[in-house]
């Protein structure tokens, strides 16, 4: 049940304690001290959000030092777990999850408890960056091209190649070189690998796939999986931009701050109202509001604030700033996992080794080991299938070294809310044995859905942060 898993993630983080304490490792682990707050101070930047693209705007602005800059993350600071890479993803299960569900349609998630989908986003410094699979890819060349030829100049790839050049380091024993970068605060490294690995990029080449860096010149082709890690730790938002320069002067990283809404006078932003230990404060912009609050929060901050589609905010009595279809769009790649295998031959990884004493003092120590793979994801292919358009690889297929058919409290069952009938009906008897999957990702879905407010707790009361406040997330089939 949920309390023995929480047990579980608690042994961990335990585990890491007593190593400190007996001097086996050393995390050179900084808290972050919450600052006094005034009411109503002025900043130049407010940034909402501290995940993936909040930290690097955090890291970057704060460079100029006479901008000061305010920093708002709902979330808390970093789990003792958030940088081991391996078991990371455990923080799913705790508070440090906004655990978002979509709404229970008829014809799809029919395998999922309650047929609702599962929407896990980080709520912790770092965000989404702290329990995502950390495969590290970007978009693909032909994505950026089309946006610049859909009206958006400065977006093309050729636009946004020196950007990608410029936040990684990329340490890949396989790189395409004149596309990479070298000295950026993210790094792109290769993770712990079993041999099933090989097996798989050895059958796609056979198959006529090119072996290449999927993050180079062309995505088509086989590869080995990249990792956003940093020295075999989580290369998240928060370790990677923010723990390096959070003492920065001009810096205030404000942690448990919930954004309730924007101050808006004649339609521009002017402030941002928010909630931090009970209490209601006011903050203003000299310059600019960085809502970077994530795709589902992003868009509640907008909706509760006036901005929005008119119908939806009157049901509610909010007054329409500006009506617009916020939130009326939502797209995310489905996956299917369900192409399993089982094998007599030792190529798998052992799971068992990621809870050895060693094999903390590895990570700590070297960087190197089992508790560097990426949720065990190990190679990937980017390909064409029959209906592909434009001749653009249409699917990802990753390659994991585990299954869902596996711990059901902890493991990926779990991670993607497998009902426990589905979980009893086909698992038991595959449970113990070496196993893989193949996770196919569609990159270009039709599908799409919309999420609306579900309640407008926005004026100025007090309300639970601890239920979704946006429940109506619809997907259309
Ligand atoms: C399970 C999973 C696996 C993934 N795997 C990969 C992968 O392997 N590779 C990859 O590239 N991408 C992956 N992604 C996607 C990637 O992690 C996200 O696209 C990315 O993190 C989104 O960044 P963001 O800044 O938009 O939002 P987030 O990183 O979610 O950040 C939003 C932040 O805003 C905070 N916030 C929300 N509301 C408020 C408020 N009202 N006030 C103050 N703060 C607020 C949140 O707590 C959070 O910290 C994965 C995502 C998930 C969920």
């Amino acid at each position: 049940n949920d309390g023995d898993a929480l047990e579980f993630i608690e042994s961990l983080r335990q585990k890491i304690r007593n190593l400190e304490a007996a001097g086996k490792i050393n995390r050179n682990y900084d808290p972050y001290i919450q600052p006094d707050l005034q009411d109503e101070e002025t900043y130049d930047f407010i940034i909402v959000g501290g995940g993936s693209a909040g930290s690097a705007l955090v890291h970057r602005l704060s460079e100029i030092s006479d901008w000061k800059i305010l920093l708002l993350e709902a979330g808390g600071e970093p789990d003792i777990l958030s940088d081991v890479a391996y078991w990371s993803q455990l923080l799913h299960l705790t508070e440090n999850n906004w655990n978002y569900f979509t709404e229970k349609e008829e014809n799809f998630g029919l395998g999922l408890e309650d047929q609702k989908m599962y929407w896990p986003r980080g709520k912790i410094l770092g965000g989404s960056s702290q329990l995502n699979f950390m495969v590290y890819s970007r978009g693909a060349r032909e994505d950026y091209d089309r946006w610049e030829n859909m009206g958006n100049p400065g977006w093309s790839y050729k636009d946004v190649l020196p950007f990608f050049k410029k936040l990684e380091t990329c340490k890949l024993a396989h790189a395409d070189w004149e596309f990479r970068g070298t000295d950026g605060p993210i790094s792109a490294e290769d993770p712990y690998r079993s041999k099933v690995a090989d097996v798989f990029v050895e059958a796609a080449k056979q198959a006529g796939y090119e072996y290449l860096d999927y993050n180079g010149r062309s995505h088509a082709g086989v590869s080995h999986v990249q990792g956003t890690t940093s020295k075999g730790f989580r290369c998240s938002g928060e370790r990677c931009y923010i723990r390096p320069i959070k003492n920065r002067k001009n810096l205030t990283i404000s942690l448990h701050s919930s954004v309730i809404k924007l101050l808006i006078k004649d339609k521009t932003a002017y402030g941002v109202e928010f909630e931090r230990n009970g209490r209601i404060y006011k903050a203003y912009t000299r310059k600019e509001i960085i809502l970077s609050a994530g795709v589902i929060n992003s868009a509640q901050i907008l909706l509760l604030s006036g901005i929005g589609p008119e119908k939806e905010l009157s049901k509610f009595g909010i007054e329409t700033i500006q009506d617009l279809p916020v939130g009326r769009k939502i797209y995310d790649h489905p996956a299917f996992i369900g192409l399993g295998f089982t094998t007599d031959m030792n190529i798998v990884m052992d799971g068992r080794k990621a809870l050895e004493d060693e094999a903390f003092i590895e990570l700590y120590n070297n960087g190197t080991g089992i508790l560097t793979s990426i949720v065990q994801a190990q190679s990937l292919m980017f390909a064409k299938t029959a209906v592909a358009q434009d001749n653009i690889p249409d699917v990802e297929i990753i390659l994991f070294s585990s299954h869902f058919c596996e711990n059901f409290e902890i493991g990926l069952a779990k991670n993607v809310h497998i009902s426990r009938k589905i979980y009893e009906d086909l698992c038991p008897s595959y449970e113990g044995m070496a196993k893989f999957f193949l996770g196919i990702f569609l990159l270009y879905p039709e599908s799409y859905g919309y999420l609306e407010l579900a309640s407008a707790s926005y004026n100025g009361q007090i309300f639970s942060w601890n239920f979704p406040i946006i429940s109506g997330i619809v997907w259309l089939s």
